[in-house]
């Protein structure tokens, strides 16, 4: 039985908090919002407003709280904020815990943002005093609970061998795979897995919207698409691209006969394009680096030969990018 507090007890927090409950562990939920405080009351749930209560009676803490839009990139300063009181709360906290962020942030925000407010505000030290992880959260919001409770798989991003292992501990009696990593990369996780989600959605509507125009019902072809064997599988390491006989030419069919046509401009599938005609020339550009021959712009004029791999790389860099503003 571990004592869990729950910081930010909206849908990530009440469904989370409810798992760890019902698995025989002590749980008390914080909110700001009284509403949500008297919400989980109701349910028997022990929920207050005193966070100085939670950060004493706890020893893991999910952080559960919003990272909103704002201007089409991520806020911060409510997980800050909320950051920041629960370690001026931990202050007199004699025991380690644990800090676990579930809410959802951006790569490097645990390392760069995180663990230095909860030092700076806490007086402690992160692997001797606290541990910390980054826990993505897959759950929906149509079944929180039942999703929390059956995760596909549950990833540990961890400050700390020890940080790890506890949480893994508590995550024992799940059943699915238990994947450990750093902090990073489980951060990177969780956008990865929305983005690609939100791209196949994305992809089926571009393939919709040429298929409307030329009178094919384009759920049927999804329906076929799916039961290909790769279909939700990625068959091999990145940095590749994609080459053969097919992918590219037909590529070029699609984009064409779309295009051209003025039946819908694919601007996925250009992206798809672009994104591999860029892989492929940096890549040619390593093996160039590699071999110090020339390396030719894409006008085809020699670019001053220079072994300096710095130069070459960011070369590369300048032309991608320019690439990139071009599109
Ligand atoms: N809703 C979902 O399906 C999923 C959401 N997430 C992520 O989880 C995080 C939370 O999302 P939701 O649970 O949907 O949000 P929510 O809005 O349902 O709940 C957030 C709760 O935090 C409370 N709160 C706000 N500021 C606070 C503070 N300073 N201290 C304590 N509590 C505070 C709010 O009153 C609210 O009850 C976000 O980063 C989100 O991207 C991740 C996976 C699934
Ligand atoms: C990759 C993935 O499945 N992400 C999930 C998603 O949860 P959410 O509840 O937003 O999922 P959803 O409601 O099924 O879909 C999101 C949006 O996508 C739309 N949608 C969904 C499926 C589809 O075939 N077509 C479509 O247009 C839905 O209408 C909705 O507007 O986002 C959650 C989150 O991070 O908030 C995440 O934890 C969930 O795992």
């Amino acid at each position: 039985m571990v004592n869990v507090g729950i910081i930010g007890s909206g849908v990530v927090g009440s469904a989370t908090g409810k798992g760890f409950k019902d698995l025989e562990n002590n749980v008390s939920f914080f909110d700001i919002d009284a509403n949500r405080i008297e919400l989980l009351k109701k349910q028997g749930l022990q929920a207050t407003k005193d966070l100085k209560f939670v950060a004493k009676s706890s020893e893991i803490f999910f952080i559960c709280v919003p990272t909103p839009d704002k201007n089409r990139n991520i806020d911060l300063s409510i997980i800050k904020s909320a950051v920041i009181e629960l370690s001026k709360e931990c202050k007199d906290k004699r025991d380690y815990f644990l800090i676990v962020v579930k809410s959802t942030v951006i790569p490097i925000t645990t390392e760069n943002i995180i663990i230095p407010l909860i030092e700076k505000y806490s007086n402690k030290k992160a692997g001797s005093d606290f541990g910390v992880c980054f826990n993505p959260e897959f759950l929906r919001e149509t079944n929180p609970y039942e999703d929390f409770m059956n995760p596909d798989r549950i990833v540990i991003g961890e400050y700390d061998k020890k940080s790890g292992d506890i949480l893994e501990q508590l995550y024992s009696p799940f059943k699915c795979p238990i994947i450990r990593t750093n902090l990073r990369t489980a951060e990177m996780t969780k956008y990865a897995n929305n983005c690609f989600y939100a791209t196949k959605i994305s992809f089926f509507n571009e393939i919709h919207l040429m298929c409307q125009k030329i009178g094919i019902d384009s759920n049927i072809i999804r329906k076929i698409v799916q039961m290909d064997k790769f279909y939700g599988i990625h068959p091999w390491e990145h940095g590749h691209s994609f080459g053969g006989k097919c992918l590219p030419k037909d590529l070029n069919a699609v984009i064409a006969l779309f295009n051209e046509g003025h039946i819908h401009d694919p601007v996925l599938l250009k992206a798809v394009r672009k994104v591999n005609e860029d892989i492929e020339f940096l890549n040619r550009c390593q093996i160039n680096e590699k071999a110090s021959t020339p390396i030719y712009s894409e006008s085809g004029s020699i670019v001053k030969q220079n072994n300096e791999s710095t130069y070459i790389r960011s070369f590369c860099k300048t032309t991608m990018n320019s690439n990139i503003n071009k599109t």
